[in-house]
């Protein structure tokens, strides 16, 4: 008989689980409750939309599933291992390893070129097998942009480097922040069949977006209104932009 618990199916799925996070936030006498009791899953393979008002509280959920920030209540697990309520180098070791983040602040280092950004990237999964900085700046498009400083890009191209980036670990969790809002039409379908292929080849994606068209390439979309989810709607069949609307 085998020793390991006979877990329920969807928890082995799940590459990523939340469970009734809560997130205060403290300034003076103000007290803001951004997160109240949010609880979600991504399985592999998976793409989630979420998407919601101004001041929902959708960076801050994507800050705590991230290992950024530190949820006030709740847990947050990553291939089933817990990446909340740990110190911070822990939660920037997991975070290395198992997690790509794009954020709209970006996520290079302004003295590193594009190609040194993505080698820093990889230095957590050393022995993994890594895409080349190369061929990860040739599906986005950047090719030629491999020696450039971040400040020497154009704000499309720095959204498409820091996918390269966030991509460079080969990550299982790939949680993106408005990945496609300075982009072009053109762009923008780079970026989304760079994430598509991603999912596709079992990444777990979860992507905070205004964008209609990011919200009908998902499988499934959360609403997020006041810091709990609200409306969410799973698809089925054709990706039909018919449920929620950002
Ligand atoms: N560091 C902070 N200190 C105090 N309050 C904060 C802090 N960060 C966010 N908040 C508050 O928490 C709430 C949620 O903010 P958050 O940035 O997560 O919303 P959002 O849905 O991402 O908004 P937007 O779409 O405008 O980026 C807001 O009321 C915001 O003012």
């Amino acid at each position: 008989m085998s020793a390991v618990p006979d877990r329920p199916s969807y928890e082995r799925d799940d590459a990523l689980s939340a469970r009734e996070l809560y997130r205060f936030y403290r300034a003076g006498e103000e007290e803001t409750l951004a997160l109240r009791g949010v609880s979600l899953r991504v399985r592999r393979g998976e793409t989630v939309a979420v998407v919601g008002p101004s001041g929902a509280g959708k960076s801050t959920l994507l800050a705590c599933l991230a290992g950024l920030d530190e949820p006030s209540g709740g847990e947050v697990k990553v291939s089933g291992v817990r990446i909340s309520h740990r110190s911070g180098p822990e939660r920037d070791r997991l975070r290395a390893r198992h997690i790509g983040v794009l954020l709209q602040s970006r996520n290079l280092l302004p003295h590193l070129t594009v190609r040194d950004n993505i080698r820093l990237a990889q230095r957590a999964v050393r022995g993994r097998p890594a895409a080349r900085a190369q061929a990860l700046l040739d599906q986005v498009g950047l090719a030629d942009r491999i020696r450039a400083l971040p400040r020497q890009l154009s704000g499309g191209e720095l959204a498409r480097a820091g996918l390269a980036v966030a991509l460079a670990n080969s990550p299982t969790v790939l949680l993106a922040d408005e990945p496609t809002g300075e982009l072009d039409g053109a762009a923008e379908q780079v970026v989304l069949r760079m994430i598509r292929e991603r999912a596709t080849g079992g990444c777990a994606v979860l992507i905070v977006t205004h964008s209609p068209a990011v919200v009908r390439g998902a499988d499934r979309v959360i609403a997020l209104a006041d810091g709990r989810v609200g409306e969410a709607s799973a698809r089925s069949g054709p990706r039909e932009a018919d449920d929620v609307r950002p």
